[in-house]
């Protein structure tokens, strides 16, 4: 497999109960790319994202993240995610969790009050605040913040978009296109068709009937 490429997926399938969610799925992504998934509800956004995360195993074919497998921890430690479901825990502050992931990633001197991640997404007024205390949005905006602590070279982040109100979203796009631009390789997803807007620097694919196909025509 080809070392300088971020993520190579070749032809994975994926087989979830009775059901091919995933048909052949062929995607390659070098460092310093971007590339936006849609796809309607159910259609296998999450699924791609979490066997690129190394969460889930392919039925068929192979895939590598920066070289190597995405199950090898050391694979894993370059990359950031962003699911669903929080990884925070509501009951420590947004600080807190901030410091306890920084390290566990052993980040050292990390200080939330000088991330640009934090002043950009405007979380520095909610740094004390338990997490189980904090809207949905505001509880995702610290998840991203989590996920970048630290300085992943691949991030994968699924419906960057839901439920942020329009500030968050522009300035979440910002965030986005600056770590592209800076090296990193991202692949977010999106139901909906307005994340191309937000995302003009993203090439766009689609997932339909289980295969990805390139482009806006798609
Ligand atoms: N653990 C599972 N067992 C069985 N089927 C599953 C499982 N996880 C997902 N599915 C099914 O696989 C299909 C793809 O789901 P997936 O969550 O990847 O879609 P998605 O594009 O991310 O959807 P959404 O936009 O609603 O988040 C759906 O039909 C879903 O019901």
């Amino acid at each position: 497999m080809t070392e300088d490429l971020a993520v190579n997926v070749r032809e994975v399938w994926k087989r979830l109960r009775t059901s091919w969610v995933l048909r052949g799925v062929t995607l390659t992504l070098s460092r310093g790319e971007g590339l936006l998934v849609l796809g309607a509800n159910g259609s296998g956004k999450t699924t791609l994202l979490r066997i690129i995360a190394g969460l889930v195993r392919p039925t068929r074919g192979e895939v590598s993240v920066l070289g190597g497998s995405p199950r090898d921890p050391r694979v894993k430690r370059l990359m950031g995610v962003v699911m669903h479901h929080s990884l925070l825990y509501g009951e420590l502050t947004v600080r807190e969790n901030l410091e306890y992931y920084a390290k566990l990633y052993g980040v050292r001197g990390y200080r939330p009050e000088e991330d640009p991640v934090i002043q950009e997404l405007g979380l520095r007024k909610f740094l004390d605040r338990r997490v189980e205390e904090l809207s949905f949005g505001w509880r995702r905006r610290a998840d991203i913040a989590r996920a970048l602590i630290h300085s992943p070279r691949l991030l994968l982040i699924d419906e960057p978009f839901t439920g942020l109100d329009d500030d968050a979203q522009a300035s979440l796009a910002g965030i986005l296109e600056r770590l592209r631009r800076e090296g990193v390789a991202v692949i977010a997803t999106s139901p909906a068709v307005n994340a191309v807007k937000l995302l003009g620097g993203f090439r766009v694919a689609r997932i339909v009937n289980g295969r990805l196909v390139e482009g806006m025509a798609a």
